[in-house]
């Protein structure tokens, strides 16, 4: 029979991470520093045998110590064992495998958690959405994390807080209590929709910053991207079904200006690369991480489309990465016709 990695302490919450980049270390730190025993998987053993031997994740967060509530393995079914709470950290391209993989290890009534901010490129779904879609059950016990939580800033315990969405307002109280410590702060809504869609738009517009910060222009052109960006990502998240106050809350403004600001960001650098004029190919080649934003692009646009919605910032950094616009001609912040409209 299989057995837990290591036996929690009598009472003492136990939860999985499945994925263990950047993020998925970073908020097993987070959970285990709010009290939870957290099992992790790596996919590959050599770094499991890393974040168990010396604590560390070197390729992923260099110099981060790691508490002693993680433990890591690359076996699925040791990380699942008698999980409460299942956390997804894997990039959203993989997420259905991934999910085939694991479901029937998930046990009965665990909350299952989408840390990621990306959509499936063929279906044009959310992540939660692909949950649902994989495991069945019932959809109150998923949730979703986003907020403006670059993973690296949060591993060094700067203190910062993010929005835990899920139908169900128990379960979104529920993972808000083992996702809180004292450097970091959860808050909870039920706006499933417009939480997973802020930590997705953000990323296009973070990519849009990272090609005008390439060609070297400066802040009036950022400020007006940021600006009409979050117009953008209004619109499509408001024709979907999302609140408007989401995305003026953490996982909207709060997430893009994070990512627009930070040369952590994966998305705001490959955007970086693409207005220094390297070809899209020579990005991807020159990547390590996982930007989700290259991926999102087509699916987001498509689903505009579908639903009439203008979106000419994210549709000016498709024709960057397809090499039809010059990095030089961007001016996301015009709309594509000269009639004065109205802000
Ligand atoms: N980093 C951040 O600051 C934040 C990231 N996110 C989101 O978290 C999600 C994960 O990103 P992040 O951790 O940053 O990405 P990273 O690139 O840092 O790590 C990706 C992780 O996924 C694993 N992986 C890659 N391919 C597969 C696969 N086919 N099956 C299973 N695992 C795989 C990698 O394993 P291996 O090392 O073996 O390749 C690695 O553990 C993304 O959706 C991202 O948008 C959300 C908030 C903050
Ligand atoms: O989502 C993030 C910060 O909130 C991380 O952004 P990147 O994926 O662009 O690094």
């Amino acid at each position: 029979m299989t057995q837990p990695l290591q036996l929690p302490p009598p009472g003492m919450r136990r939860v999985a991470v499945l994925g263990a980049g950047s993020w998925g270390t970073t908020f097993a730190k987070v959970l285990a520093d709010g009290g939870s025993s957290v099992a992790l998987w790596a996919r590959r053993p050599e770094l499991a045998r890393e974040i168990r031997e010396s604590r560390r994740n070197s390729d992923y967060l260099p110099g981060i110590n790691l508490p002693r509530g993680i433990v890591a393995s690359p076996r699925l079914e040791e990380v699942m064992f008698g999980a409460e709470q299942v956390y997804l950290s894997v990039p959203s391209q993989t997420l259905r495998e991934n999910l085939r993989a694991v479901r029937e290890l998930i046990p009965d009534g665990a909350i299952v958690v989408s840390l990621m901010k990306g959509l499936e490129m063929q279906t044009r779904h959310r992540m939660s959405e692909v949950i649902l879609q994989e495991l069945g059950g019932d959809p109150d016990r998923i949730a979703v994390v986003s907020g403006p939580n670059l993973a690296l800033e949060i591993a060094k315990e700067q203190p910062t807080a993010a929005v835990v969405a899920s139908r169900s307002l128990e379960t979104a109280e529920e993972i808000a209590r083992a996702a809180t410590n004292p450097y970091f702060r959860s808050f909870v809504n039920t706006d499933v929709t417009g939480t997973e869609f802020g930590g997705v738009l953000k990323n296009l517009i973070a990519v849009a910053i990272g090609i005008v910060d390439g060609v070297g222009y400066g802040e009036n052109t950022k400020a007006s991207i940021i600006t009409r960006g979050l117009v953008e990502m209004t619109d499509f998240a408001v024709a979907h079904g999302a609140l408007p106050e989401t995305m003026t809350g953490l996982a909207g403004l709060g997430d893009l200006i994070a990512t627009c600001e930070s040369p952590l960001s994966r998305n705001n650098t490959a955007g970086r690369l693409l207005g220094q004029g390297y070809a899209f190919r020579e990005v991807i080649q020159q990547m390590n991480q996982t930007a989700e934003g290259l991926s999102s692009v087509a699916p987001v646009l498509e689903l505009a489309e579908a639903r009439g919605i203008g979106m000419p910032i994210v549709s000016q950094v498709a024709q960057v990465l397809a090499g039809t616009l010059n990095p030089r001609d961007i001016a996301p912040h015009l709309t594509t016709d000269d009639t004065p409209q109205g802000e």
